[in-house]
């Protein structure tokens, strides 16, 4: 039998084997690659036709535009830096392209989203049209999440002469490179465009354009928050069966917590949270290989939520909570950090798959259960929160929280995991 860590490593393995873009090139017709544009002030109004345009007819799309800011901390930042280009905002353009009419968000979901989450509806909305002149670029950045059910975006790229402005996608120590300018020119199907879709904490880049003009119009991709749960026939991520093999051996292991306890797995995606969100609200918005484990969990009969994990790295109890939280400003008694921590607070010993105690806990070793990390559990939604502890002597303390799935198991003996048929 494999050990128990061998097997947490292979269900790691198993969940980021994933490429979290899609892309391609999609044969339109030319009536799709006219544009109408205007910016308030700049009469008068233009037409380009993206299929057939000249370097004048982009320079004067070029002239109409303004400087491409882009989010830090919630605000428009403007930058030559680390963004050069020219963006026109949506009541200043209107182009022909017709997303609803290409497929282009089907064929999005069906490529990008697995399992369950690919019957989910979901939508494209219209965000900015950007135009990339030579030496324009866009450093590596994410994009802002706007609203909870945003969960990436989509850049459709028009056929319009350039080189360079390669699109660069990066994750843990993944990189890609998707370059247009020869996608589109190799296409044996003309007019076309490229497009690329990607989940929201996907760090990307457009690198420098070298000759002619990179124009593209980006999209927000939101679900659609289902009215009422609509039983589906979902066809499986194509590495769910044996995630489900992997877990389902992890789980009827004996020597696995075997007094019970909790099993947490960071999240592989980026959600937005404020302080005080009930996390379990997450849930439902789920994406990617996160919805995936959620539901291979489920499937095994296994109770599962989604809290935030306060790893206080020995210096204190760490906590399990339903919450982000807020310390506030007042000072802290350090040896009541629990209580500070509010309702929803659970102190919990980490510990070893097997459920060798790894820290020390304050409260009473009979009541404290267990946590113990089957992935990586420094998850890619965090929230931190400062305050001013004192004690012998007082200091400025921070808490990370980090947002995970928790799957909450009782002792061995009693644990039945519903079987592989
Ligand atoms: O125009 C592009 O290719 C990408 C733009 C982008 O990354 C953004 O607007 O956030
Ligand atoms: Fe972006």
């Amino acid at each position: 039998m494999s050990s128990l860590s061998d097997v947490a490593r292979s269900i790691e393995a198993c969940l980021t084997s994933r490429s979290p873009y899609c892309s391609g090139t999609l044969p339109v017709s030319p009536q799709q690659l006219v544009l109408y544009y205007g910016a308030a002030g700049y009469p008068p109004s233009s037409r380009v036709d993206l299929s057939n345009s000249t370097p004048e007819d982009l320079d004067r799309l070029s002239d109409a535009c303004q400087p491409a800011t882009f989010g830090v901390n919630r605000e428009d930042v403007y930058d030559e830096s680390y963004r050069k280009a020219g963006k026109l905002d949506i009541p200043n353009f209107a182009p022909s392209f017709d997303i609803g009419s290409t497929g282009l968000v089907d064929i999005v979901r069906d490529a990008l989203l697995d399992g369950e989450d690919d019957q989910r509806r979901i939508k494209a909305e219209m965000y900015k049209l950007n135009v990339y002149g030579k030496d324009s670029f866009f450093k590596a950045h994410k994009d802002t999440p706007r609203g909870e059910t945003m969960f990436g975006s989509l850049v459709v790229v028009f056929p319009t002469p350039h080189q360079g402005g390669e699109f660069v996608l990066r994750q843990d120590d993944h990189e890609w490179v998707v370059d247009f300018a020869k996608m589109i020119s190799d296409s044996a199907e003309k007019p076309c465009v490229g497009y690329i879709a990607f989940f929201s904490d996907v760090e990307h880049e457009v690198r420098i354009v070298t000759a002619g003009h990179r124009v593209t119009l980006t999209y927000n991709l939101y679900f659609i928050p289902e009215k009422q749960a609509i039983p589906v026939i979902s066809s499986p991520a194509p590495y769910e069966q044996r995630l489900r093999e992997l877990l389902h051996t992890l789980l009827t292991n004996p020597d696995l917590l075997p007094e019970g306890g909790y099993l947490g797995f960071g999240l592989r995606h980026q959600y937005p949270v404020q302080t005080h969100m009930k996390v379990k609200r997450l849930q439902k918005c789920l994406k990617g290989n996160d919805a995936t484990l959620a539901r291979v969990l489920s499937t095994l009969g296994i109770t599962w939520d989604v809290r935030v994990f306060y790893d206080n790295h020995g210096k204190y109890p760490n906590y399990l909570h339903k919450r982000i939280v807020d310390m506030g400003d007042g000072e802290v008694d350090r040896y009541m950090l629990g209580d500070h921590m509010g309702r929803g607070a659970e102190e919990v010993t980490y510990a070893s798959l097997n459920g060798k105690a790894i820290t020390e806990t304050d409260g009473d070793n009979d009541i404290v259960r267990k946590l113990a990390k089957v992935t990586d559990m420094a998850s890619m939604t965090c929230a931190e929160s400062s305050f001013l502890a004192w004690g012998n002597e007082p200091s400025l303390e921070h808490l990370y929280g980090n947002v995970c799935i928790i799957a909450d198991l009782p002792p061995s003996e009693n644990r039945t995991i519903k079987g592989m048929e």
